[in-house]
């Protein structure tokens, strides 16, 4: 990288802003408008209402593997997000998920500058595809620290496993086949890693780790950090609920596409990450999205006489397209692909 270049990137790490405790420039900034706080929800509802066990949902024809399906569906009807347990990683390689990440952005802005990747947000991150495996990018799976790649690998592998676990059972919950998402598509269906960081902040009042938005995935999953528990938000009814930090639990999130898929009986969840005064956050989120030769759209089995078809069919490339003009309107994509009846 030459040296112009690299002081241009240098100069777009939020870490570096928040390292030097230079003034915060205005565009990271909400315009004229308050955060508004968000509030508990009733203790009961992520114990209850909102904790899948991934070992009831994976097997088997019990009643409580029917109940906990009853309870996926349910948890994506309402909230558009659930927390997972039960899904064979441990909290210790959770644990060191996140390390590995706070040591990969710990390490000389020489030894990382090729694999972070900057946008106008107020946190830097390292994307990683990692599935189709021949769209996998291994030279840029970061060689520090040492262990990245092995924890890596091994989050990868569960990683795969539980997408194809919650598609079967999101399927099922909606009386479908169960390979209705896998099959039919996205047999070669994407998953992408993300690490962030997000440097402490001197604004938290006006500044968003990432601004309120619903995900452009189907599904996707995010391991927040258990020293910043306060900062991950979901909105409901108009109003901004914490998502609690549950140990060795998964965030699963309900994207743009499963709600247009879905015919609207799914919804996806508006979310978003505050910044912190003092600490630091670090997050390893995964994202699954149908491959880019696919069709998305309506289920046909969804669509009815009652439940009129909701959402335009398009190909993955135009909805990606109308995803990227949308967003940087700060418009809904699926706002964009209501079919007025
Ligand atoms: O970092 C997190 O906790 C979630 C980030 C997120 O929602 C996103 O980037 O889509
Ligand atoms: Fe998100």
């Amino acid at each position: 990288m030459d040296e112009s270049k690299k002081d241009d990137v240098i100069s777009k790490l939020v870490q570096e802003i928040g390292k030097k405790g230079e003034e915060i420039p205005q565009k990271y900034m909400i315009k004229n408008d308050v955060i508004s706080p968000a509030i508990d929800a009733s203790t009961n509802l992520w114990e209850e209402t909102l904790l899948i066990d991934f070992d009831l949902i994976s097997t088997g024809s019990s009643s409580a593997h029917q109940d906990e399906l009853s309870k996926l569906h349910s948890a994506f009807k309402n909230w558009g997000c659930f927390q997972v347990i039960n899904h064979g990683m441990t909290s210790l390689f959770l644990d060191e998920l996140i390390d590995v990440s706070r040591q990969f952005f710990a390490l000389p802005l020489e030894e990382k500058l090729m694999y972070s990747v900057m946008e106008d947000v107020y946190n830097d991150r390292l994307f990683l595809t990692v599935y189709p495996e021949d769209q996998r990018k291994l030279q840029f799976c970061p060689q520090k620290p040492q262990k990245f790649s092995e924890i890596l690998h091994e989050f990868l592998l569960n990683l795969r496993m539980m997408f194809e676990v919650i598609l079967k059972a999101m399927a099922r919950s909606l009386e479908l086949r169960e390979d209705c998402f896998l099959k039919d598509h996205g047999e070669r269906g994407l998953l992408e890693t993300r690490f962030a960081f997000y440097p402490p902040c001197s604004r938290p009042d006006k500044v968003y780790g990432v601004r309120p938005h619903s995900d452009r995935s189907f599904v996707s999953m995010v391991l927040p950090d258990k020293n910043v528990p306060e900062s991950l938000h979901i909105l409901k009814d108009d109003k901004w609920f914490y998502v609690p930090v549950i140990p060795g639990a998964l965030v699963v999130v309900l994207g743009d596409l499963a709600e247009a898929m879905s015919n609207g009986v799914f919804k996806s969840v508006i979310h978003r990450v505050m910044t912190n005064l003092e600490r630091e956050r670090h997050s390893v989120s995964a994202f699954y999205t149908p491959e880019p030769e696919d069709d998305v759209g309506p289920i046909n089995e969804l669509i009815s006489v009652n439940q009129p078809e909701l959402y335009k069919k398009l190909s993955m490339k135009i909805y990606d397209q109308l995803f990227l003009e949308t967003f940087s309107q700060d418009i809904r994509v699926l706002d964009a692909l209501i079919i007025k009846h």
